[in-house]
């Protein structure tokens, strides 16, 4: 028997909608699902089925209207925002689609801003010789050590997410949500991020949520969550974290 493994991150019972000249627009509908940690899962769905909305919820990046989220044993959503921020800058990474990083900053400059906009000057200044060892440990990590002095105009697509990549790992975090991390490249240098992130979440039991409106991006993941019109189907297509080479199995999802 799939036994159930221990739970990183949880949402019950979400609900969100947004208002439009005094419209409702109902968006997430009822969503109830678990990530395993350890695991490396994806939420797939339509444009417009909701999944960017529900990674924000589940970053805290924005609150549901009703509805818990859990994060290792923790309700964070109804937290301070002072704690939320905590909570996100210490326990997750984020990575987008287009990479989000500052034109005019070298890769590592990249990799060390948000570090630094959440010192203090004086605690940056203290901090500043580890804070840039671990930088170039992560531009090491992702394989672009030698890129650390080049603005994201002189990188590809690939190179720029693995500075984004880089920069997301800085804190160390339990949990890192990838907003559509291959949609802006490639076929081959996508399937090259997807290898990235696969050894981040073995070698270094990085636990991962990937959003993606790609069925075969999915099926890379050990667990598949398919989202249609602010609801997750009944059946998720997953196979055992262990077995990385098999093909998906039918499971239903455990909420
Ligand atoms: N701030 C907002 N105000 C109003 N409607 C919004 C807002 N943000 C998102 N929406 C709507 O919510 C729905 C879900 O959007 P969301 O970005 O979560 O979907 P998605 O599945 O991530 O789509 P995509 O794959 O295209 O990014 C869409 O119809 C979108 O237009």
């Amino acid at each position: 028997m799939h036994s159930s493994p221990e739970l990183l991150l949880e949402a019950r019972g979400i609900r969100k909608s947004y208002h439009k000249d005094k419209i409702e627009l109902p968006i997430l509908r009822g969503i109830d699902v678990g990530f395993a940690a350890g695991e490396m899962s994806a939420l797939v769905g339509r444009s417009g089925s909701g999944k960017s909305t529900l990674m924000h919820l589940l970053a805290t990046l924005d609150q549901p209207d009703s509805g818990e989220v859990w994060f290792d044993g923790s309700r964070i959503d109804n937290q301070s925002r002072a704690r939320r921020d905590q909570y996100r800058n210490s326990q997750i990474g984020i990575i987008f689609q287009f990479y989000h990083l500052l034109p005019e900053l070298s890769a590592i400059e990249n990799v060390l801003a948000p570090a630094m906009i959440r010192r203090s000057v004086l605690g940056y200044l203290r901090d500043r010789k580890s804070l840039r060892l671990r930088a170039e440990a992560m531009l090491d990590r992702v394989g672009l050590l030698n890129r650390s002095q080049h603005q994201p105009s002189e990188m590809s697509g690939g190179e720029m997410q693995r500075v984004a990549i880089a920069r997301s790992l800085m804190s160390n975090p339990k949990l890192l949500l990838a907003d559509e991390p291959t949609g802006n490249l490639d076929t081959e240098t996508g399937a090259t991020i997807l290898t990235l992130l696969r050894e981040l979440n073995q070698e270094d039991d990085l636990t991962i949520v990937m959003i993606t409106h790609d069925d075969s991006i999915a099926e890379t993941a050990d667990r598949c969550y398919r989202m249609c019109d602010g609801l997750l189907e009944d059946n998720a297509s997953n196979r055992d974290a262990s077995d990385h080479s098999g093909s998906a199995k039918l499971e239903t999802v455990a909420a």
